[in-house]
């Protein structure tokens, strides 16, 4: 039997060279204007519209030089605008956080619309690599449009890996007739695409840039309405939610019960301080989770299992002559450091902030403490609480990275300022015995210190 604590965690963790979905989008967003010489038109590419066919201008078109390499006509982003924009679609904030979770998704990317592919029946295009425009281009990004068409699968080969976005089969299911398919993946990616049967394949290509440093792009945003990430597989929560329930139902997985660890994938713009009067940011943030993180969280509810964010900060300055960065401590929302003077940023932190929990992380399934240490998930000596005792939590993915102190406390003394950090987060979920996995715990504030031993919090 496959062991379901891998299997969760890899499913959490995957990293594809690609992703891929659906977008349901507006009605003007299918509207294609094209301009070929002195062959001007407006087509309607929703899979209801009778207005002229697409193979119109792909038989036109004087730019397909080599029929036995792609038999596709195509248009230059000159020769046509179309309603649909993958920026203002919520499009390329997907494809950033989908290809670049973790520590890296912090960059900031543009993507530059390059050109319109019609495939008419027997069209493809053979495999190839995109030419890269420019030494900051990494990847392309491919929409397809949902008029009817069948077969022009495109595959995408990578690492001895073949992966199939079905694009037809994607856009023929039910409720999709005003969505568009999308899949973005890294230049180093051999496509495909494969003979199309009936129909017409429409598609618009992007070509994906990092921007240069200092490039301002609003990252803050909720996915986009109705979105459908099917890939990669952690963010789909069908998917994560088998693999969690495959966990719980296995009887040896901490059959008296315990805490779930999970480093989320994502970071998350944090304020850096917060007043009493402010919503917890953490609980806002459950509405903002991006990717695999949004599926963890959809699908410990979908168990009837109560999930709750955490900031886990760590010592990042020597203290007393040596990093203390073994230590942490664990709250329930953004520390404000106070002034206090004559001790460590830690014990600042601590003396400032009185919701940090004494907590010990293991990682679930490994027993040997060596590889704890390895990991760096053996944070200990949290005495927020004195004499609370230290909880275990069973981590079955590491956080990328811990939170510094430091970026608690330096906005401190500049009250006036707005500042945000990126946050490293975890997911915390109480689950009972083997017996009865589920309680549905409401108050947040439970995941506190208790003295109760029957307590699985
Ligand atoms: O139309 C597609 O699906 C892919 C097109 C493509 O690979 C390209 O234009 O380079
Ligand atoms: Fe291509």
């Amino acid at each position: 039997m496959a062991d379901p604590i891998r299997t969760l965690r890899e499913t959490l963790t995957e990293s594809l060279p690609y992703c891929s979905g659906t977008l349901p989008v507006k009605p003007r967003d299918l509207i294609l204007y094209y301009g070929i010489g002195a062959n001007l038109g407006r087509m309607d590419l929703s899979p209801s519209a009778k207005t002229c066919q697409p193979a119109t201008f792909g038989r036109n078109d004087q730019d397909v030089l080599d029929e036995t390499y792609r038999k596709a006509g195509k248009l230059d982003s000159d020769a046509f605008m179309i309603g649909l924009d993958a920026g203002h679609a919520g499009l390329v904030e997907t494809v950033r956080t989908s290809l670049f979770p973790g520590r890296e998704e912090t960059r900031t990317i543009e993507a530059q619309l390059y050109k319109l592919n019609v495939y008419g029946k027997d069209a493809f295009f053979k495999s190839h690599k995109d030419t890269p425009r420019a030494s900051n281009m990494f990847g392309s990004l491919v929409i397809v449009f949902p008029t009817p068409h069948q077969g022009g699968e495109l595959i995408l080969r990578h690492e001895y890996k073949a992966y199939t976005f079905d694009s037809s089969k994607l856009l023929s299911l039910p409720d999709m007739s005003s969505s568009v398919a999308f899949v973005a993946f890294f230049s180093d990616i051999d496509h495909e695409v494969l003979p199309v049967t009936s129909g017409h394949r429409v598609t618009i290509t992007y070509n994906l840039y990092f921007a240069p440093p200092g490039t301002v792009v609003q990252q803050l945003s909720m996915p986009p309405n109705g979105l459908n990430l099917l890939q990669p597989a952690s963010a789909n929560a069908l998917e994560v939610t088998q693999a969690l329930k495959d966990l719980l139902d296995d009887e040896n997985v901490l059959p008296k019960g315990g805490t779930l660890g999970f480093g989320l994938r994502h970071q998350y713009p944090l304020p850096k301080t917060v007043s009493e009067e402010d919503p917890n940011p953490l609980i806002e943030l459950e509405q903002w989770l991006k990717g695999s993180d949004a599926a963890l969280f959809a699908a410990c509810w979908e168990l009837d299992l109560n999930p709750v964010l955490r900031l886990v900060y760590y010592d990042d300055e020597p203290y007393d002559g040596a990093f203390a960065n073994q230590h942490g401590v664990l709250t329930d929302s953004v520390v404000s450091v106070g002034d206090t003077e004559g001790c460590g940023p830690l014990e600042r932190a601590m003396r400032a902030y009185t919701g940090g929990v004494n907590v010990v992380f293991d990682m679930l399934g490994e027993e040997d403490p060596e590889r704890w240490e390895h990991y760096e998930l053996r944070y200990s000596g949290l005495y927020v609480h004195e004499g609370g005792e230290p909880r275990m939590v069973s981590m079955v993915t590491k956080t990328t990275s811990w939170n510094p102190i430091k970026s608690a406390y330096i906005a401190y003394g500049n009250e006036h300022t707005i500042g945000l950090m990126y946050a490293y987060v975890c997911l915390l979920v109480g689950v009972g015995p083997k017996e009865r996995r589920t309680r549905v715990m409401s108050d947040p504030e439970e995941w506190k210190p208790k003295k109760d031993k029957n307590r699985y919090w």
